[in-house]
């Protein structure tokens, strides 16, 4: 059975290249390989460049009675959108950003002691072009702790110990989120656990905690991309962010800036949600800018199904006949590295 871990590897653009860059250590003169140029209309071939900080994406309460209605609303017009009342602990969260904050001050060869292999995903790496390095996780990253950290045992189990903890809970929230979806795509609620059971082949889900850092920018940060506009390709993906700097894509609009609320976590419709959801709920376009004032970090949580499961259009909802072909998330990323923006449209079904 293909692993999630296999199914990204066939991915290149999901950023394995390691250009060691000591971001402390350039002042003014960014070299080229980091310097974005405004006029590059990335894979996303998006031109617009309107910044919009006037409105944002909705933030929805757990906790209210009507939630479901509301992710209902946000999915379909905004593709993204906050939570609050989300369960996760506070003292998890800070847990988390200490560690992040410990792994990305380390000296760079320490680093580079866990660099991911070709293809890999998990491990530090990078991407083209971006003032970012990033660690991804599929469980436990004790393998990687123990070459950052060969004589310090106690960082080594630290850094395991916060990463497990926040990904329990991503689990918890996420299978939370999913029965929601499920059920504002109007499977009703007393069939939601079945139909998940049967929609997964009753395996686990599969998913990949990554932690991104954006270091200061020493130049107009115009001059700089943290990453480049993009849409997952998980079910969705939970994201924390320490700093403003994300923004999100909006036709018609220009880019939307989420802004950081205190203790709410962002989620973004990815491509599987596309399918199943019969092109009612788009995957949200979004990337990351930088900063010339402060160093951020974001830690996404991707949520999606094992690498072998077929993912096809719930039609209850639409009252449409199915849009996509069935597809399973390895398939999937192979069909992405090719096509890209144009992966979902090539799954299409012409009527
Ligand atoms: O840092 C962010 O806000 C976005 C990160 C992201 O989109 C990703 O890692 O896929
Ligand atoms: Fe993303």
């Amino acid at each position: 059975m293909p692993s999630i871990r296999e199914a990204f590897a066939a991915t290149p653009s999901e950023g394995n290249r390691v250009l060691a860059i000591d971001f402390d250590s350039v002042n003014d003169d960014v070299p080229d390989t980091h310097t974005w140029l405004i006029t590059n209309p990335g894979v996303y071939n998006i031109t617009d460049e309107r910044i919009i900080a006037s409105t944002t994406i909705p933030v929805i309460d757990l906790n209210n009675p009507n939630v479901v209605k509301d992710l209902d609303y946000a999915c379909e017009n905004w593709y993204a959108y906050q939570v609050i009342n989300h369960g996760v602990p506070r003292d998890v969260i800070k847990n988390l950003e200490l560690h992040c904050n410990r792994l990305f001050t380390l000296e760079m060869k320490k680093k580079l002691r866990a660099a991911r292999a070709a293809n890999g995903i998990t491990g530090y790496g990078s991407a083209h072009i971006s003032w970012f390095e990033c660690f991804g996780m599929i469980g436990s990253p004790a393998e990687y702790c123990k070459k950052i950290w060969p004589d310090q045992e106690d960082q080594c189990s630290e850094f395991c110990d916060a990463m497990e903890e926040y990904q329990k809970e991503m689990h918890k929230l996420c299978a939370k989120l999913m029965k929601m979806v499920i059920n504002s795509l109007g499977i009703q609620s007393d069939d939601t656990d079945g139909f998940i059971g049967n929609l997964m082949k009753n395996t686990s889900p599969q998913n990949l905690l990554q932690l991104n850092s954006y270091p200061v920018f020493p130049e107009p940060s115009s001059k700089a991309m943290g990453l480049d506009a993009h849409a997952d390709s998980s079910f969705f993906t939970v994201l924390h962010q320490t700093r403003p700097g994300l923004q999100i894509y909006k036709d018609g609009l220009g880019w939307v800036e989420v802004p950081h609320i205190e203790n709410a976590l962002v989620i973004f419709m990815g491509d599987l949600t596309t399918i199943l959801s019969n092109g009612r709920y788009q995957s949200s376009i979004h990337r990351a800018v930088v900063s010339q004032i402060y160093h951020r970090y974001s830690v996404p949580f991707f949520y999606g199904p094992p690498g072998d499961v077929e993912i096809s259009p719930i039609l209850e909802s639409t009252g449409k006949s199915p849009m996509y072909r069935s597809v399973t998330w390895h398939e999937f990323h192979l069909i992405k590295a090719k096509y890209f923006d144009k992966a979902l449209e090539s799954i299409r079904i012409v009527s």
